[in-house]
Parts: structure tokens; C-alpha cells; sequence
């Protein structure tokens, strides 16, 4: 459960009156998350979520997710629209933190994600890359291999208590990646965390996308990569061929990837692995006293990068080489 930053009934009721979107019927804490504040709010004009931005998102961030997320939807991308206040911003501050309210979306995100999930979230993630192909604002992107090592700097002290000979393994891992990291694939904008928690569907149909405050500029085979760790694995860890075939197909009828960007895909799951490995390992060892935060597991990523160190070709993922594009 994340919520971090409490609100109080009456300065939330007052804080709507900012706001037309009717009077606070009833509010709750959303028990699911890791990053940011998240209420479900009930209004007399219907359902809202209330975001209160937390550690990871900086305030002057905020203007390129809520336009993003306004620009794809005109381009048919389905995801939450953010609400305007009387003022006609986007943004506002509640409870000493940067807050914007968006839209409820209908759907349910995949538990068990199975193969039509996954060539859903393919072919959305492409045509969420081609929406954002015109897209004016520009955001670097802060945990992209450069961010890595100052990541790992928070956590290098304590990695051995989380398991015995982890901080060498990623000591040497940076070494490979910071030596090896791609520089010449085509870039755009990306979700960068599009993970099934962030995938809404109705029966196998997806419904919509949500969660962009880590969307920046950056690498598009790379959001692939995240992909490809984040829905192809099994509970028992296994890689699920099948799963990524469908997901890498389903990208590619869409908008298919070039011989370097399918070459790289190994490569950039690697870097993947090792960036939520980091977040997950810095959270891990600093949950803040009485917040209300289930922190993810670092152990997941240690087992995923080890499975990407050891593709030896992109028969690995299901697919042949340009196998995208089929
Ligand atoms: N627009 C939305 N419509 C419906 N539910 C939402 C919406 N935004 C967030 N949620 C709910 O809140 C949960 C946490 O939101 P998320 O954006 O993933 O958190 P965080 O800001 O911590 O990354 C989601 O799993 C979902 O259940
Ligand atoms: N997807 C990340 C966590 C990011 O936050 P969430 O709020 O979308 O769960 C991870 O799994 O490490």
C-alpha cells in the first residue's frame, strides 16, 4: 500500500473546492503502489484518483507527464486525463506535496498475466511510442545508465545484508553496462515502468495505461526491454518464450524494431534488470517510519538480470532475428 502523506478529510474537502469536479463523497488510501500518495476519491460527480507526488518525481516534472498523458489520449493512446482547477492548472499542492487529480479508468490490471495480455501491452507500448513520436517536451531521463551508479552509492553499504556477494554482483555489472551502453538507437518517448500493475484490461481487451511519472526520453527498445522483464517470467521465475514471442510480435506489427534495436534488446534488458534492481534494493533497505508501503522485492531483479546475462541470441525471446516485424 503506498501512501506516504495522509490527507485530512476537511483540507481535502476544502482542496476540492479549488476544483469543479463536485463535492468529496468519500475518500480512500489505494492499497497498491510503491512510488507516489494514491486516493480514490468518490465526488458527487464521480470517481477520481488524487495523486500526492512523493520522493522519486520533482515538482517542475510534473507539466511533461500531464501533457503527455493529455497528447496521447488525443492520438488514441487510452490513459487517465488530468483534472483542470478553477485556475486551469493541471498541477496544485495538498498536504506540503505537489498534487493533481485525474480520471478513474475502468478496468482491472492482469494478476496473472497470460499471452494475450502480452501481446496487448506490445501493441500498446508501440503505438504509445508512435503517439509520442510529436510530443514537444523533452525529459532526460534521470534513471537511465548514468543515474545507476548514484543509485547504487545508497544502497552499497547494506547490499550484503540484503544477500551474500550482491554488491559485487552489481559492482561488476555496472562495470559491463556503463562500458557497453547503446548510444545510437532511435528515441522517443517512453512509459519507463509499464508493468502489468500499470496495464488495465476488461476480460483480455486492454483498457488503458496509467502511471507516467517515470515517462521521459529515451531509448524506445528499451521500454521493450522493461517489457519483456516485467511480463515474461513466471512465478517460478522461469522466462516465458511464448509470452515474449506474442509481446515482441504484437510491438513489431505496430511498429517494428530495426536489426540494431532487436541485437540491443539484451543488452537493454540487462540495463532494465539493473534499474529496478537499484530502486527496489533503495527502498528495500529506507522504508520510512509509518508509511503504509509494501516494498518490492530486489531479489526479483537479481534473478532476472541473471537470466539476461545469459541470452546468448534472440531465440532466447521466441523470436529470429527481425522476427519483430512478422
Ligand atoms: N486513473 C486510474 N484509474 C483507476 N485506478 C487507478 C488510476 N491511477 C491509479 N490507480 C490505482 O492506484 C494504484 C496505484 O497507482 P500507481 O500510479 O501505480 O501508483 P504510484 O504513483 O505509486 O506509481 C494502481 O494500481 C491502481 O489500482
Ligand atoms: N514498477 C516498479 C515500482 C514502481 O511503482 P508502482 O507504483 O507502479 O508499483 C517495480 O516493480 O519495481
Amino acid at each position: 500500500m503506498a501512501v506516504y502523506t495522509d490527507v485530512a478529510a476537511e483540507d481535502l474537502a476544502e482542496f476540492l473546492k479549488s476544483y469543479d469536479i463536485g463535492e468529496l463523497l468519500s475518500y480512500k488510501g489505494i492499497a497498491e503502489g510503491v512510488e507516489n500518495s494514491n486516493f480514490l476519491l468518490h465526488t458527487s460527480q464521480g470517481a477520481y484518483i488524487l495523486t500526492l507526488y512523493e520522493k522519486r518525481v520533482a515538482e517542475d516534472d510534473l507539466p511533461y507527464f500531464l501533457s503527455l498523458m493529455a497528447h496521447l489520449a488525443e492520438r488514441g493512446v487510452s490513459c487517465p486525463q488530468p483534472a483542470r482547477n478553477r485556475k486551469g492548472e493541471v498541477t496544485s499542492r495538498l498536504a506540503g506535496r505537489p498534487a493533481a487529480i485525474i480520471n478513474f479508468l475502468e478496468g482491472v490490471w492482469p494478476r496473472r498475466p497470460n499471452v494475450a495480455h502480452c501481446a496487448g501491452v506490445g501493441e500498446a507500448l508501440a503505438k504509445m511510442h508512435l503517439a509520442g513520436a510529436d510530443f514537444p517536451l523533452v525529459r532526460k531521463n534521470p534513471l537511465s545508465v548514468s543515474g545507476w551508479r548514484p543509485l547504487f552509492a545508497l544502497a552499497a553499504a547494506r547490499a550484503d545484508s540484503v544477500q551474500a556477494g550482491l554488491h559485487d554482483f552489481i559492482a561488476r555489472e555496472l562495470d559491463h553496462l556503463e562500458a557497453s551502453w547503446p548510444s545510437d538507437l532511435p528515441v522517443g518517448v517512453i512509459h519507463a515502468d509499464l508493468f502489468p500493475d500499470n496495464v488495465f484490461f476488461l476480460g483480455d481487451r486492454l483498457s488503458g495505461l496509467i502511471d507516467f511519472p517515470f515517462a521521459c526520453n529515451d531509448i524506445l527498445a528499451y521500454d521493450v526491454a522493461i517489457c519483456l522483464n516485467a511480463w515474461c517470467f513466471e512465478p517460478d521465475h522461469s522466462f516465458n518464450v511464448t509470452k515474449a514471442r506474442a509481446l515482441l510480435k504484437a510491438y513489431g506489427r505496430e511498429r517494428p524494431l530495426s536489426a540494431a534495436e532487436e541485437a540491443a534488446l539484451p543488452l537493454l534488458a540487462r540495463g532494465a534488470s539493473m534499474r529496478f534492481l537499484l530502486t527496489r534494493l533503495v527502498d528495500f533497505l529506507n522504508v520510512p517510519e509509518g508509511a503504509l508501503v509494501q516494498p518490492k522485492d530486489p531479489l526479483e531483479y537479481v534473478r532476472k538480470l541473471r537470466f539476461q546475462q545469459n541470452v546468448a541470441s534472440l531465440n532466447d525471446y521466441g523470436i529470429t532475428p527481425a522476427g519483430c516485424a512478422a
